[in-house]
């Protein structure tokens, strides 16, 4: 069964303070999750953006299917890629209305669109919250990391929105993974992934469901096998998560951890069948080559990646199905890591 665990929360408006830092790197390190209150991103404008989202997720399969997986533009993802029950819309940045508009376009030919509008208000918000995470993090990995690397290695960096919708409408026998402690049915809206981003910041609503993997902890009790932590949603908070490119970049010293969406059938039917979420990924440029700076690593410190160039990971991890990731390593590790000598 699943724990709940008190994830740090970073006041984002705040100076930052040698207190907040230090949770911020064991938060950081331990679960590669933490929370930011302080954001500046209005209830308002997440519920005006969940509610468009809707609209456009209600239209018709064979709608959406212009949009992709096999058009051209490739922005829609339908059920059954990632899961029965997950589909999604990306919205590439820098500019997300003309992302948003394009595939609306594809649609239906308006003159103006408010959910074109609020993805770009949301889109350059995300931009403006990434670089001040990415600075506390770089601060939290010791002094003068930020100073030097921040404006070096991050500038070029770009991010993406990916408008996610889960229902448990077609919830059969076969994807009912557990059952919960009140008997309630489990099954995976999202299987367990790592995010390839160096950060993401992630808007949920109020059904809950997001889920990260412990770290193993090789102590002689347990098998060494994570657990599952519930992320719970809360009001006025965004979830931040470190991804593969970061956990690369920081010679593991920052963790991209596996995570999932699980979906408990009864309190999804109370609402509508859906649960909404908003997630943000703040890239390398593709053609970045990866490679911890030695002062990241540290004197004395073994490599535990080799370099290797962004865009090669992308395609690595684009011609590996999603959702198989717990038997088959596909993650960055798999990719670039260096084996330790026996
Ligand atoms: O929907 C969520 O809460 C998480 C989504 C996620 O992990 C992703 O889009 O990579
Ligand atoms: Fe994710």
């Amino acid at each position: 069964m699943s724990m709940y665990v008190e994830i740090p929360i970073l006041d984002i408006s705040q100076p930052l303070q040698p207190s907040s830092l230090s949770s911020l790197t064991k938060a950081a390190k331990e679960w590669g999750f933490f929370h930011i209150i302080n954001h500046g991103i209005s209830k308002d404008l997440c519920i005006q953006l969940q509610s468009l989202s809707k609209q456009f997720f209600s239209l018709p399969y064979d709608t959406k299917l212009k949009l992709g997986p096999f058009s051209s533009l490739k922005s829609y993802t339908p059920h059954f890629i990632a899961s029965p029950f997950f589909e999604s819309l990306r919205v590439n940045g820098p500019n997300f209305y003309l992302s948003a508009k394009t595939s609306e376009d594809l649609l239906f030919h308006k003159q103006d669109s408010k959910l074109s509008e609020m993805l770009q208000e949301y889109g350059n918000k995300m931009e403006e919250l990434s670089k001040k995470i990415l600075r506390a993090v770089l601060m939290s990995l010791g002094e003068g990391i930020e100073k030097k690397f921040l404006e070096s290695e991050f500038s070029k960096c770009h991010g993406y929105l990916r408008i996610n919708n889960y229902s448990s409408s077609q919830v059969e026998n076969n994807n009912i993974i557990m059952e919960d402690d009140d008997d309630e049915l489990l099954v995976e809206g999202l299987g367990m992934h790592t995010d390839m981003s160096c950060i993401t910041i992630l808007y949920q609503d109020e059904i809950g469901g997001l889920q990260v993997k412990s770290k193993n902890n090789n102590n002689n009790e347990g098998e060494g096998r994570g657990k599952w932590i519930d992320i719970k949603p809360s009001e006025g908070t965004l979830v931040v998560n470190i991804g593969d490119m970061l956990q690369a970049w920081s010679n593991d010293k920052l963790r991209s951890s596996e995570h999932r969406v699980v979906l408990r059938k009864p309190s999804i039917v109370k609402k509508n069948n859906s649960r909404f979420s908003l997630a943000f990924f703040w890239c390398f440029e593709d053609e970045k080559i990866i490679l911890a700076p030695d002062e990241v690593v540290g004197d004395g410190n073994k490599r535990f990646y080799k370099p290797f160039l962004c865009l090669d990971y992308l395609k690595f991890r684009e011609n590996n199905v999603r959702g198989k990731f717990e038997k088959v390593g596909y993650t960055v590790k798999d990719f670039a890591g260096i084996k330790a000598q026996l």
